[in-house]
């Protein structure tokens, strides 16, 4: 089940409630991403303590380990992770492509060698949609083939071609109708979402779009972006598609991205994102502030009794030091990777917070200014 309100706009910007079979979430939202079972280095107490409301599972790690007999023991991911909120997963191919793991792609589907013990597996729109139910997800991705931006052949980069980009456009498409199918044979009581492709070709994500609006499915994504491509074309592919997605339907942004992403994205009508960046940036100390990023390891903050950021009300922040986080990171201690990945996540989701009280109050082209100003201050 899905119900999708919106209650204030700004342009493309919408602030909307999204009403899953796990619970309520506000829009627009930022979704923390989870691999195998758990957003690295934090408990889903400290999840919700930083304001997350829906969560991603990876289908594909989650396939291979614990594996389904493991999650189908639980009834589902839900109380096997103890996460009680909304779950997204994402159907597998994403995960298979950018393994780079050797695979062959064919109108039936995906066959490869697991990257755990060698197995060949084989995953298709109908083995996806079979393992997103043993999970029971909120929100289950259709199986589809992410056009790459480039490809490597015997050193030579080539970039994907309009012809490579249509063929593996309406592939994705053929698929989306066999995930609906099969969804509906499965009766899967959760919502099915589409997601766009068609490369960096505009009447590609024209005619993508166009099949998927026909299957009328309760929401749909935008795929293909954020995959080396340049910023420029993201941001232009983007603007072009998201006005073009269903408006009384929730709009997906896959894998973007910075928090200039995030704000330029809810700027052209996206409503929920994902990105690794708070997490992995986290781990590597590359960590995210009001005033601009800042590489914790620097010399510059051996001393530096201010806490990351100063109008941060995270844990992280009001307990501990730019100095103290510094030491722990050249330590290589396990704390750091836990108390930056809470400053992180705790930073994305309060933007997230802002963007939805600017909309809610009427003043989100402000907010956009003020945040701009902000983050070209400087830590
Ligand atoms: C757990 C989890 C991790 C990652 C994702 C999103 C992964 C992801 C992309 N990430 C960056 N760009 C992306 C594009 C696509 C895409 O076109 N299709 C799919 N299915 N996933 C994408 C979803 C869930
Ligand atoms: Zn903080």
């Amino acid at each position: 089940m899905l119900q999708f309100t919106v209650h204030h706009t700004s342009g493309q910007a919408r602030r909307g409630t999204l009403t899953l079979n796990h619970g309520v979430i506000d829009t627009p939202q930022f979704m923390p991403v989870g691999t195998y079972g758990t957003v690295k280095g934090i408990t889903p107490e400290g999840l919700k303590a930083a304001g997350a409301q829906i969560i991603l599972g990876n289908t594909f790690h989650l396939w291979l380990r614990p594996g389904l007999d493991v999650v189908r023991q639980f009834g589902g991911l839900h109380r096997f992770i103890g996460w009680d909120a909304p779950i997204l997963t994402d159907s597998g191919g994403f995960q298979v492509w950018s393994l780079g793991a050797m695979r062959k792609i064919s109108e039936e589907g995906v066959k490869f060698a697991s990257p755990v013990n060698g197995d060949k597996l084989f995953l298709t729109p109908e083995v996806s949609m079979q393992i997103q139910t043993v999970l029971n997800s909120d929100i289950v991705m259709q199986f589809d083939e992410c056009t790459p931006y480039d490809v490597t052949r015997g050193g030579q980069k080539h970039i994907t071609t309009e012809s490579e980009a249509r063929a593996s456009m309406e592939l994705s498409l053929r698929w989306a109708a066999r995930c609906k199918a099969e969804f509906a044979r499965l009766e899967n009581p959760n919502a099915l979402f589409g997601i766009v492709q068609g490369g960096m070709f505009e009447h590609l994500r024209d005619a993508s779009l166009d099949g998927l609006a026909a299957l009328d499915l309760p929401g749909y994504a935008i795929g293909g972006l954020s995959v080396g491509e340049p910023k420029d074309d993201m941001l232009r592919l983007l603007r072009h598609t998201a006005p073009r997605l269903p408006a009384n339907k929730p709009r997906y942004l896959m894998g973007v991205g910075t928090p200039e992403d995030l704000v330029a994205g809810v700027a052209a009508g996206i409503d929920l994102f994902d990105c690794v960046m708070p997490t992995r940036n986290a781990r590597n100390g590359h960590l995210f502030t009001r005033y601009g990023d800042l590489r914790i390891r620097n010399a510059r903050f051996k001393l530096d009794e201010r806490p990351l950021d100063e109008t941060c009300t995270c844990p992280t922040c009001r307990q501990f030091s730019r100095a103290y986080l510094h030491h722990l990171d050249r330590c290589g201690e396990m704390l750091f990777g836990m108390l930056a990945t809470t400053h992180n996540l705790h930073y994305y989701l309060q933007l997230m917070r802002d963007m939805r009280a600017a909309l809610d109050a009427g003043t989100f082209d402000a907010f956009v200014t003020q945040f701009r100003a902000d983050r070209a201050r400087g830590v």
